[in-house]
């Protein structure tokens, strides 16, 4: 059986468990209950505050986290990051007060910065060759330029809006971060099978994201210019209809690029265009 230490409640908490369950793992969800077997594959899940995430995967209390990276990355554990997820997209940034005039990271000398994520921030200092006065604090860290505790912030920055509601701007973007899946580097040979059986899962449901599976019935006579506009994975399915002059064309599409070409489509004169999501994709 393998452990994953996920977060108990918070920010990663429904995209992790909507990721397990799309890979068809079932976890009960237990309210109180830290500890939950999965029915029907052989992981049990440990939940945590994503802080203590790092080092039980360390340790080996867990044998493999979710966390973000961020949080991977502060903590200064030894795990191995197995792969990105995509979820929980942020990034940590130096924002100061939007009145200030920034003139590059010497303005942070001497100055005082707020920040839960102190020895990312010691870091990025260091390599800059700036000291500053880090101050930690665990929460509500966009406040503190606002009420005098702190001359700047260091913090998880993601549409901005906390920044721009709390008067600060963004000066320095230090680190990209999202979910991801980090594992103990002693892992036995049969808890690396169990691992690499549930990334085969996961990376078909990741496959899947925002692809959609078309068919559409096509004159034969522009079949030739139709292929030409579909990306496909390989080439598209060509099936032949009743009716001689026509044919069937299945093929799976990029939503981003979606309308533009089922536009196209259209104008060389598909018809009955159904489109369907797709689940899981094994390349
Ligand atoms: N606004 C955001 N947009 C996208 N991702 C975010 C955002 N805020 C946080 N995250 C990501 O989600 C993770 C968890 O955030 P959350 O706010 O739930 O943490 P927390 O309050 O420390 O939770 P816990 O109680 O488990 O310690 C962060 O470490 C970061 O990777
Ligand atoms: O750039 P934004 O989209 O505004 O997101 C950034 C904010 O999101 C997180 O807080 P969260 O909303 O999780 O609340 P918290 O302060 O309770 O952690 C983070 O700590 C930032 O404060
Ligand atoms: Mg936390």
């Amino acid at each position: 059986m393998l452990r994953i230490a996920v977060q108990s409640k918070g920010r990663l908490f429904d995209d992790t468990m909507n990721l397990l369950s799309e890979a068809d793992i079932k976890i009960r969800a237990g309210k109180r209950t830290l500890l939950v077997e999965s029915s029907n594959f052989p992981l049990e899940v440990l939940y945590l505050r994503d802080d203590d995430i790092p080092q039980s995967v360390a340790t080996g209390v867990a044998d493999i986290g979710i966390v973000g990276e961020n949080e991977y990355a502060e903590r200064c554990e030894d795990a191995e990051v197995i792969c990105r997820l995509g979820f929980s997209k942020c990034r940590l940034s130096v924002a100061i007060p939007k009145e200030a005039g920034y003139n590059g990271t010497v303005w942070l000398n001497g100055k005082k910065i707020a920040t839960s994520y102190p020895n990312i921030l010691r870091g990025f200092l260091n390599r800059k060759g700036i000291t500053a006065d880090i101050h930690v604090i665990t929460g509500s860290v966009e406040i503190s330029p606002g009420i005098g505790l702190a001359d700047g912030i260091f913090d998880i920055v993601s549409s901005g809006s906390t920044l721009v509601s709390n008067n600060l701007k963004e000066v320095e973007t230090v680190m990209e971060s999202e979910a991801v899946i980090i594992a103990n580097r002693n892992l036995s040979e049969e808890k690396r099978h169990i691992l690499q059986d549930m990334l085969f899962r996961i990376e078909a449901v990741k496959n899947a994201e925002d692809k959609k599976y078309i068919r559409m019935n096509v004159p034969k006579s522009r079949l030739q210019d139709i292929i030409g506009v579909l990306p496909g994975l390989k080439s598209p399915t060509v099936i032949p209809l009743a009716d001689d002059g026509w044919c069937s064309v299945h093929t799976v599409l990029d939503q981003k690029r979606f309308w533009e070409i089922i536009g196209r489509l259209k104008e060389m004169g598909a018809q009955g265009i159904l489109v369907t999501p797709i689940e899981k994709m094994i390349l």
